[in-house]
């Protein structure tokens, strides 16, 4: 078995939204496609990775440093012991001569990478990506049913509170029992009437989740924990800059509610560190770390078992990102479920066609792989990167 080629190109995933921190008119992904020489019904397997929003595209690291490894490297060494691509052999050849540290700079060109590999050695095993994964590392079966929560609520331009209705509305007659919404992007009292505008939207028993992607200073963060202590939201997410530890442990100790962190945090020791100083309370609080923006699966791995040996369990993990890789994790290992952006950067993210949200839940298909070919936009562009 041999990668015979690896192709990249950048993708826009652009829109008018802003969130507290940027706005998306620029925002770009990386698709990855990793050919093998295995065939599957009279084809090629391509496995197919991407990053999630938020990081841009990483051609020209992908181009100099980690697809040449790849294609350089001793075919047989990214094999397992049954001639099987190994997800963890290939990433080690990935990570020669890259030094310790700055993770940021590099750990999304490789979670492209590494996606597209897991997707691979699924589609050979002709399983579900979540079965291989819980009979691999969890407990043989898996669970295909999965919560996701729909991300929305960007400051669009114009948009004004009955238009932030119809939005939230729009997620929650779709099956969603709870909704995300941004904020730090107005004033706090402004805030507050879009929050209360959202709740008024909502029926008994669904939710309201808040984000400020990491703007306030510290200040600002206390005075918003202090006014969010009234909506009781589902959580209150990255407050404050994403390495400030202390800030964030100051929160959790004076705020009640939920907090959730870790999109921005992109390896196992930054998330060690989050999980050693954040002031994280395993109990109530939610971890949001990435696979695609942070160094794929195998780092991923790597995370689940640092916090259990810190006392965290996976179903306290909700990935960021709203992609289909993650819904496999969260299905094969037992995460707690996976964000979802119904109406946002598509074609990449959200679920195979067809796939019902029924109170706050999916049910994955029993596609082979991570289940892309399942939904045909975009698929339709992830052949023509893969099978030209
Ligand atoms: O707006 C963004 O950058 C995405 C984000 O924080 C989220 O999905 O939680
Ligand atoms: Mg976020």
């Amino acid at each position: 078995m041999r990668i015979v080629d690896v192709r990249e190109k950048t993708y826009p995933i652009s829109s008018s939204i802003r969130n507290a921190y940027i706005d998306f008119s620029r925002m770009t992904l990386s698709l990855v496609a990793v050919v093998t020489d295995v065939v599957r019904d009279g084809r090629p397997v391509v496995g197919y990775g991407f990053n999630s929003n938020g990081r841009y595209g990483q051609g020209a690291m992908l181009r100099e440093r980690f697809v040449p490894r790849l294609l350089e490297a001793d075919p047989d060494g990214l094999l397992d012991d049954a001639g099987t691509l190994d997800p963890h052999r290939v990433w080690d050849a990935m990570m020669v001569n890259e030094k310790p540290g700055g993770h940021g700079e590099r750990s999304v060109a490789v979670g492209t990478v590494d996606m597209a590999v897991w997707d691979a050695v699924a589609k050979i095993e002709e399983k579900p990506l979540y079965r291989l994964l819980a009979e691999r590392y969890g407990d043989g079966e898996g669970d295909p049913r999965v919560f996701v929560y729909a991300a929305g609520g960007y400051y669009h331009p114009g948009q004004d509170l009955r238009a932030l209705q119809e939005e939230m509305r729009g997620y929650t007659a779709r099956g969603y029992s709870v909704v995300k919404k941004k904020i730090g992007g107005a004033s706090l009292e402004e805030d507050r009437r879009r929050i209360e505008a959202v709740l008024e939207a909502l029926e008994p028993g669904q939710r309201l989740a808040v984000d400020a992607n990491g703007r306030f200073g510290r200040e600002t963060a206390l005075a918003y924990a202090e006014a969010l202590e009234e909506y009781d939201p589902f959580w209150y997410e990255e407050p404050g800059d994403p390495l400030d530890f202390e800030l964030q442990a100051e929160i959790g100790r004076r705020y009640s509610g939920a907090l959730a962190t870790g999109e921005n945090l992109f390896s196992v020791q930054d998330a060690r560190n989050l999980v050693r100083y954040g002031g994280m309370r395993p109990e109530k609080d939610w971890l949001q770390f990435d696979c695609a923006l942070s160094y794929g699966l195998v780092e991923y791995l790597r995370i689940l078992d640092m916090l259990r040996d810190h006392g965290w369990s996976p179903r306290r993990c909700i990935p960021h990102g709203g992609h289909q890789m993650s819904l496999a994790i969260a299905a094969g290992l037992g995460l707690g479920g996976n964000e979802s952006y119904p109406d946002l950067f598509q074609p990449f993210g959200g679920f195979p066609d067809g796939t019902a949200v029924e109170d706050g839940y999916v049910t994955i298909p029993d596609l082979p792989g991570i289940g892309f070919e399942g939904k045909a936009d975009l698929y339709a562009v992830m052949r023509e990167l893969g099978e030209r």
